[in-house]
Parts: C-alpha cells; structure tokens; sequence
C-alpha cells in the first residue's frame, strides 16, 4: 500500500491531500469522525478505535483523513500512527507556524482546565525551539483567557551555568515567554545556579517534595510527582530532557531530579528530572520540529527500540501523550 502526501498553502487555507489505497466507504468515516467538533466548536481528534481491525493494521502510519480547515487554527494534517490492534498514538502534523498555533491552543486549555479542577496550573519547559513554539501563547490569548498567577513554572531539565547565561535554559524561557507573562516569580522554579550539578538536583528534588507536600504539585500513584503538563522537545539522537542515549542515567527509576556531568551534548553539567517522574505527567506534548529528526520519530512513533538506545521511544504519560510535529519531522511516517 502506498501513500503519497501533498501539501500546499494559500493565503487563509492549508490544505494536504493524500493519495492513499483508503475504500472510499473507509475514506469517508474517517473524514467525517475526525473533523466533528464538540460543542464549544473547537476542533477535537477522535480515537481510530471505530475501524475494523484489519483497516487498523493496513493504516500503519498512514495519514487517516483530509484536512482543509480554513480557520485560524488550521493545520496540515493528522496522523493517527497505530501501533497495533489496541494502541495508537497521538499525532499532528503541522506546519512550523501551526505548531505554535496548535501548542498555544492546547496550552491555553490545558491550563484553564487544571485552575477550573484544582486552583493551580503546573507546567514543565524544556530548552531548545520549543520555547519560540510558545510566543504564540503570548500573542493569541489575552489577558482573561489565562490567569497567570496560578501558573508554577518548572524546568525538564537545565544546564548548570549561571542564569543569565546564554546557554540557561531559564535565560532562553525568561526572554522569549516568561518575561512577557504577568507569572509571580515566586512561581518559578529555576535552579540555585550557585551550586554544583549535584548540589542544584539535590535542592530542586527538595523544592518538588516541598510543593507535593504543600499541595501544589499532585502525586501520581507510585509517589512521584505529577505535573500538569510537560512540554518536551527532542534532540536528533532521540534524547529528551537530559537523557542521553546509553547513558545510566536514562534508567534512574529512584530520584525524582538527577545530574549529569558529563553530557554529550555541552554544556556537560546539567540536571535533569528522571523518566519516572517525566512518565507520571498528566499531559505530554512532544514538539519535534526538522526533517533532520525524522528517524527518530519515526523509530520512537513505531515503538520498537523501547531500550536506552532512544529516551524518546520511553516517554509515555498517565495521561496524554501527543506529538506536534512539522512535516520535516513526519516525513518517514509517511513512506509506507
Ligand atoms: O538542554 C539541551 O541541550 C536542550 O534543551 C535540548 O534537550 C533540546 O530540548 C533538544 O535538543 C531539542 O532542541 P531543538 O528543538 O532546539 O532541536
């Protein structure tokens, strides 16, 4: 079965078409499914649950619908990658502008939703492109649509440099969103860059287990701490957070925060939360932009190297874990 996709653009529409060996009886229930709205007319994804299981199994990563929404919130496409007969995973494809457009979306109701349920939103940066994905929280929403001050703001994972360094990871949050938010700053929780990589994880373990005590972050059932939402982004290599491919540190299944000295990517002192506290999120967006990251999504997408050879293929969350992606990043999901 072969698949081709296409993808232009006009001035208020993006469109994608797919070439695809769909039934048009199959065709049609997936394009009506996926593009109902729900009441407050918002575009939501519904589960490929409803096909038939041999239509599952023929579907592997192929693109499951049309999409020409000519709303601000349009979007390339959509793929549903199965995993097999009862698994699937959550998966957009965008253009890098709808990225942000989409994430600002999410975030946005994300947090209105958590401050409704519980009074307070938690939410867990990582460094790299994904902070520029979130201007679009800053210039799309105004002022009543999120209510910062219930916002706590937490790293992945930071570099051990001082934090008006160009490589601190709370630097590149602070100027490109942070700073543009009316959040308390007693609300955000960088790292004590006065200390040592080892020094600074021990103090932000103990600040996390302050605030689960306190209330502030929810527990998950094993006792770790459950964010609300964790924005992750992922290297060529498939790391996340700063969890490297074969390095120890990937399996650390104890400590909530951990250090690494000697990371391959530089700088090489950093601190990191571990994956069991990375898995006990309630919602994980992975945001993976470049064609040059395509092989790794493709492999962690598929789920067959689940080993420390790629972090990205163990993230998985209590809750939701979705995928934005650019079509640079999904281009190998659409070659079989
Ligand atoms: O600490 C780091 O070295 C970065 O934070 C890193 O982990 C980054 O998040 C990914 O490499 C994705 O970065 P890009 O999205 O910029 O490729």
């Amino acid at each position: 079965m072969t698949s081709r996709v296409r993808c232009y653009q006009t001035s208020r529409t993006i469109k994608m078409t797919f070439s695809a060996a769909f039934s048009t009886s199959l065709y049609t229930s997936q394009t009506s499914l996926l593009s109902s709205k729900n009441s407050s007319n918002k575009l939501f994804l519904k589960t490929c649950s409803l096909f038939p299981s041999q239509a599952r199994k023929k579907l592997l990563f192929q693109p499951l619908r049309y999409n020409g929404f000519s709303t601000e919130r349009s979007c390339v496409g959509i793929v549903k990658a199965i995993q097999s007969e009862n698994w699937f995973k959550n998966v957009e494809v965008f253009t890098k502008e709808h990225v942000a457009i989409l994430l600002a979306h999410d975030v946005a109701q994300h947090s209105n939703k958590f401050i409704q349920e519980k009074g307070a939103f938690t939410v867990v940066l990582s460094g790299g492109s994904l902070i520029k994905y979130l201007r679009k929280l800053v210039e799309l929403t105004n002022a009543e649509s999120i209510d910062w001050s219930k916002w706590h703001v937490f790293w992945v994972d930071e570099r051990v440099v001082p934090k008006d360094h160009l490589e601190s990871n709370y630097k590149l949050a602070y100027d490109g969103f942070l700073s543009k938010v009316p959040i308390p700053p007693v609300n955000i929780y960088s790292i004590d860059d006065a200390l040592e990589a080892d020094g600074a994880a021990d103090v932000y373990e103990t600040t996390l287990r302050r605030l689960v005590k306190n209330g502030v972050i929810a527990t998950s059932e094993n006792g770790f701490p459950k964010f609300d939402l964790m924005l992750l982004g992922m290297g060529q290599d498939g790391h996340v957070a700063s969890l490297f491919p074969r390095h120890s540190l990937v399996k650390e299944d104890k400590k909530w925060v951990s250090f690494i000295k000697d990371s391959p990517k530089p700088p090489s002192d950093r601190i990191t939360l571990t994956f069991p506290v990375i898995n006990a999120c309630s919602n994980i967006a992975m945001v993976v932009t470049g064609a040059g990251k395509n092989g790794a999504v493709y492999s962690a997408l598929r789920g067959d190297e689940k080993s420390d050879k790629l972090p990205a293929g163990l993230v998985s969350s209590e809750g939701e874990l979705k995928w934005y992606l650019d079509i640079g990043a999904a281009s190998m999901l659409f070659k079989e």
